[in-house]
This record gives C-alpha cells, structure tokens and sequence, in this order.
C-alpha cells in the first residue's frame, strides 16, 4: 500500500532558479560554439513575458554568418549576433515590461544595459559575471546603478537542475 502524502512535496525549485532554468534552457539554443547566453523577463505576477537567447537576426543563417572570436571585426560573430537580452526584451509578449525582472545567465553589456532599462526593468538577476570590470560591464554598472535598476547575482539554491525527455536511459 502506498503511503497517503500528509503534505507538500519537498525538493521543488524556488522561483529564482525556475526562471534563471528557464533562461538557460533557452541558451540551450544558442548556436555560439563559445557563449551560451539566455534571459528570462518576469513580470510582478511571476509571470513569464519574454525569453530568448543569443542568436543571429532572424533570416541571417546561422551556417553562413562567422562565429569566430578573432579576426577583422566583420568577419566575427561580433557584429552579428543579437545578445539574448536584447532578444528577449523583442520577443516579450505585447505590454509593458515597467517593473519586470529580467534573469539572465551573463551579467549584461552596455549595449543590453540600455535595452533593458529604456523597457523599464528594474531589476537584473544574472549568474556569470565573466566579463567583470570590462568597459562594457563598468558602462552597465554605472547606467543601472544611475537609473535605479538593482542587480544581484543568483546563488542557487539547487545547483544541479535535471530535465529528462525520455523515460528511458
Ligand atoms: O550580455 C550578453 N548577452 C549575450 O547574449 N552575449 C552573447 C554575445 C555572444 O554571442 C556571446 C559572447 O561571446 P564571447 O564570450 O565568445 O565573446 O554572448 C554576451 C553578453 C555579454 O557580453
Ligand atoms: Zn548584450
């Protein structure tokens, strides 16, 4: 006989790691042999408005464009690729981001910092600040600091999240 459940279940993921699991299954598409990023937007309600994740424009093949790193800047991935906050911010469902956060898995550049406080974010949950004190990383810090968004890393609280799409194996 199967034991009657007297409560709830134990173990389930906290809404800060769901959505950062949710941006990162996103990076999941990322066709950038290098960086992987996603970026959840979630509004008041805890609800989910928007995703993406780094990727060429639409229609700009992902087979013809570069993805190198180094080279003459035309020929990188650099001027190319739109950042996954960016992309999530576009693909947010129609209204208005005022007071959302937004989580992603790379703390945000100076192009991204504009996006995301002209939407009206007010607050940015990142996990990687891999590219700290870099111009671009202190030019964010400086606009959301200036314009009020708060930002904190996520310290996970299960640092493992496991999804199974097949019963088997
Ligand atoms: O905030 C970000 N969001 C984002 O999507 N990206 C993307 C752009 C590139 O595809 C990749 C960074 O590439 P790399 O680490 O090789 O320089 O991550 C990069 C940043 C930070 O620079
Ligand atoms: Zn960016």
């Amino acid at each position: 006989m199967q034991a009657a459940h007297s409560g709830k279940r134990s173990g389930y993921l906290s809404w800060d790691d769901y959505f950062m699991a949710v941006a990162l299954l996103s990076a999941q598409r990322s066709k950038d042999p290098s960086t992987q990023v996603g970026a959840c937007i979630v509004n008041s309600q805890k609800r989910i408005v928007g995703v993406g994740y780094n990727g060429f424009p639409t229609g700009c093949s992902d087979d013809t464009l570069p993805w190198s790193r180094e080279g003459d800047f035309i020929d990188t991935k650099y001027p190319y690729v739109c950042h996954a906050e960016l992309n999530a911010v576009l693909n947010s469902v129609p209204g208005n981001l005022t007071g959302c956060a937004i989580y992603t898995a790379l703390f945000p550049c100076n192009e991204c910092a504009k996006v995301i406080i002209q939407a009206g974010i007010r607050e940015v949950v990142y996990l990687s600040d891999k590219y700290a004190g870099t111009d671009s990383v202190r030019a964010s810090r400086h606009m959301f600091e200036q314009a009020g968004v708060a930002c904190r890393q996520l310290e996970p609280a299960n640092p493992v999240v496991t999804i199974r799409l097949s019963e088997n194996g």
